[in-house]
């Protein structure tokens, strides 16, 4: 298995002979006469500059030419001399050796010019040099991106016009790839928000790549990560970012090696989602004299490095890559609903990593049991949900082990039928027909016996957690258990489990699901589809434990069982680098038992834990809420799940997100389901606060007043009212005339205060009691509309003497999501 990652090289043109017509073809036919044959493209202009020449010409006719006398642009087709790969040079396809084409587009058109006639002639050009390379078979074109970005929706439009044509998408679709530097100095993120303007604009269409240029100098993580998640077809080295070892070969700084080797990687992941990477060479003719071995040496290095990396990815270190696993979206599974099929047991079966970890909690949890074993009253083992059976022999290893066997009595629960006829062989063949086998749902499982018939169990084990760790119902399956068949001192393997979301960028995700007609309003498992996390931190939603807590069981008395099993978490992310937002991604940790834990969070996550009352009551001093986590190596039973945004969503640079993320029990509908929305804010810092307020006044909602002002501001309201209280004779042309200057409310007034006497819920009626009592309701300063005080490093610029303050500005709004579950359930 290899990367597939293909080498290009761009020969040294002298452009100015390809006007010659004499020595046309031997130019172009010799083009890498110099260079070894080990590259697969070879990347060449598709006209010549006598083609501009031509153009021009006939555009300077069109615009010469009279009212009269006017007829439409026409764009000469390229002529011979006016291509740089001719039809019958092109390679023929059988011949696997001779290397294919990448074509260049014109890069002297102004495809966003504000002359609409002048980019109405750039598209033709690029119209007649895309049906060129159709017919010779080239189908990746590099476009120049726009030299004037104040047009940046004029460009935008017209590659999507060009996209638009059947020309680009007719099978097999040409990819028109955009070329850009990776980064700038000045700006690390200017050339990918210009590449994300420009695909926004054409609605992330699956024909629309980039080919970026390697820079220089190191790329900060940040822009290198958001890089990593879009559709890059090609990467342009050119010779001038090499170095020379002590040799005088040519060589890549390591940074670059690295970046070369992530781009392998992510390669390898986004292969289904129609990406082919391309590292192309250019210039090497210019240095050729300076390094050992000449323009072919700069080749020999980099098919060295894709050789040496696709030895890294297919070492141990990288089962998934080894596994040849191919990039999928895919449903959630429903095992609870769903019978899940053969070659799905087998695949969950090869993770022996897994099991490994469940049969190190099940010996731990056996010999703490073992006490209270004995032939008589043996322990009773329930593995809920057995499937084909791998944690019944897991447990029966232990049993030998720990020479128990004749202690145990071991019960295996599964509602699939097919499952169970496996369960029902190997207890014939491989477990002596000790198992008691319970062909049911758990949910259902004796719960109409009297108490006293009910089966008690000692240990349960179980394994029904899914990418998301609460969704395949193990709350829901596990309580039934534990309400009909435990007692007090039950183990429950896994003990806990809890689920994570991060806010992610994933274009190619995004773009996926637009393409497939596939739900944005659904969650999704994604297996290597490639997503770049914009916060710090993963934030902690919500944990189950087993056995649930007292507190809960006399809940569920009271208030109804959707009490347990119902979560909300509001979330708070900060993100630096301004961006796209696609959805959150999904991952769970689980406590099996003791210190034994899995976990699919990515390696070196920054966790942050939802602590609730309860859990801080119970929390140890020294327990932070900010935690490392790591992957457990080599697992890959789950893989991460996506809740989308129907809408990617954009922000600025240092902005907040505030995520809702629930998960909805009803026992009326029968079914569970999350639901999710988002918010974003940024913070303005507004110094001379009063001026400032009134330029703002249409983002800045009034109440963010200075808590002084307000109560100014509402002193004055009341002391009018008190005014009229007091002195039946009212002049009603003063009271017109104030409510003109003032409006209803004074100037300072909030409108909160409306809405409260609205609602009955202030005494504000009562000008007495107004400065104790009187606090508003709806505080939107609960919301942090005002806040100098959270954010503590924010005051680094504040002038000491200047009353500054910082002021919290939504910038943006999702809708709530899978509202009652209308695409995405789980029937219970
Ligand atoms: C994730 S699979 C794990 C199977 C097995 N323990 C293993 O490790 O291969 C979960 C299993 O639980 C079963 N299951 C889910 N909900 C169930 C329920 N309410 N009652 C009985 N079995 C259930 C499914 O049919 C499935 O076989």
């Amino acid at each position: 298995m290899h990367s597939n990652v293909f080498v290009g090289v761009k020969p040294g043109f002298n452009y100015k002979q390809h006007s010659k017509k004499q020595h046309f073809l031997e130019n172009v036919s010799s083009h890498a006469a110099g260079l070894p044959s080990n590259y697969d493209y070879v990347l060449l202009p598709i006209t010549t500059p006598r083609y501009k020449e031509v153009v021009g010409q006939v555009f300077k006719e069109f615009q010469k030419q009279s009212k009269q006398n006017w007829r439409p642009l026409q764009v000469p087709e390229p002529q011979l001399q006016d291509i740089c790969i001719p039809p019958f040079n092109v390679n023929n396809l059988d011949n696997d050796d001779t290397p294919s084409y990448i074509g260049l587009l014109s890069s002297w058109l102004e495809l966003e010019s504000r002359d609409s006639i002048v980019r109405d002639l750039g598209l033709k050009v690029l119209l007649n040099e895309c049906r060129y390379a159709r017919f010779v078979g080239i189908n990746k074109l590099i476009l120049a991106p726009p030299r004037d970005l104040s047009n940046l929706q004029l460009y935008g439009q017209m590659i999507y016009r060009l996209l638009q044509n059947p020309i680009i998408f007719a099978a097999p679709a040409l990819t028109i790839s955009i070329s850009l530097p990776l980064y700038e100095d000045s700006d690390p993120l200017a050339t990918w928000e210009l590449w994300n303007t420009v695909r926004k604009l054409c609605e992330y269409h699956p024909s629309l790549t980039i080919s970026l240029a390697l820079p220089r100098t190191r790329t900060p993580s940040y822009v290198l990560n958001r890089w990593l998640a879009e559709p890059v077809s090609c990467l342009l080295v050119s010779s001038s970012i090499f170095a020379s070892n002590q040799y005088d070969y040519p060589v890549l700084h390591k940074f670059n090696q690295s970046l070369i080797l992530k781009f392998q990687k992510v390669n390898g992941d986004s292969q289904i989602l129609g990406n082919e990477l391309c590292v192309i060479l250019h210039g090497m003719e210019k240095y050729a004299n300076d390094v050992k071995g000449g323009e072919s040496a700069y080749l020999e290095y980099i098919n060295y490095l894709l050789k040496k990396g696709d030895k890294v990815l297919n070492s141990n270190g990288n089962r998934q890559f080894l596994l040849q696993e191919e990039s999928r979206i895919m449903p959630p599974l429903k095992p609870h609903s769903d019978n899940l099929s053969n070659s799905t047991y087998l695949t969950f079966e090869k993770d022996l990593v897994k099991y490994d970890l469940y049969e190190s909690a099940i010996l731990e949890a056996l010999q703490d049991l073992a006490p209270r074993a004995s032939a008589k009253r043996p322990l009773v083992v329930l593995v809920a949900g057995a499937g084909r059976g791998p944690l019944v022999d897991r447990t029966f290893k232990i049993l030998s082990m720990l020479f128990m066997d004749s202690k145990v009595s071991i019960i295996a629960i599964e509602k699939n039928p097919q499952a169970y006829l496996y369960l029902q062989k190997r207890n014939f063949d491989y477990w002596d027909n000790r198992v008691k086998l319970v062909k049911e749902d758990m949910t259902k499982w004796q719960i109409n016996e009297p108490s006293e018939r009910r089966i008690q169990v000692d240990l349960c084990i179980s394994e029904l957690l899914g990418s998301f760790g609460c969704n395949e119902l193990s709350p829901e399956c596990l309580w039934s258990i534990e309400k009909y068949h435990s007692h007090n001192d039950t183990i429950f393997i896994p003990r806990s489990y809890s689920s994570y979301i991060a806010p992610i960028s994933s274009p190619l995700f995004y773009q996926k699901l637009l393409q497939t007609n596939c739900s944005l309003e659904a969650p999704w498992i994604v297996h290597r589809v490639p997503y770049c996390i914009l916060s710090s931190r993963v934030n902690e939603v919500w944990r189950f434990e087993h056995p649930m807590s007292g507190k809960d069981v006399d809940q569920e008395e009271n208030y109804g069982s959707t009490v347990k099993f119902s979560q909300s978490s509001l979330n708070e992310f900060k993100i630096k680098h301004r961006g796209e937002i696609h959805g959150f991604i999904g991952f769970f940790s689980a406590n099996l038992y003791n210190n034994i834990f899995l976990s699919t969070l990515p390696n070196d996550s920054t966790v942050r834990l939802k602590f609730n009352e309860e859990r801080l009551m119970h929390a140890r001093q020294d327990e932070s809420l900010i935690k490392k986590w790591n992957h457990t190596p080599n697992m890959n039973s789950w893989s991460p799940i996506i809740f989308p945004l129907k809408q990617p969503m954009s922000f600025v640079d240092d902005s907040e997100l505030s995520v809702l993320m629930s998960r909805i029990h009803s026992d009326t509908e029968q079914k569970i389901w999350y639901e999710w929305s988002l918010e974003s804010f940024i913070y303005l810092m507004l110094s001379n606060y009063g001026s400032a307020a009134t330029a703002t006044s249409m983002t800045i909602p009034r109440s963010i007043a200075t808590e002084e002002s307000k109560t100014s501001g509402r002193n004055q309201h009341y002391l009018a009212t008190a005014n009229q209280n007091s002195d039946n004779q009212i002049d009603l042309d003063q009271d017109i005339e104030n409510e003109e200057e003032q409006g209803f409310l004074s100037n300072l007034e909030t409108g909160w205060q409306s809405v409260q006497d609205i609602h009955g819920l202030s005494e504000a009626v009562r000008p007495g009691r107004l400065s104790s009592v009187n606090k508003p309701m709806f505080d939107l300063k609960t919301a942090r509309a005002l806040d100098s005080s959270n954010e503590s490093p924010r005051h680094e610029d504040l002038e000491e003497d200047a009353p500054e303050i910082h002021v919290r500005v939504k910038t943006g709004v999702s809708t709530l999501h899978n509202v009652c579950g209308r695409v995405f359930s789980l029937p219970l």
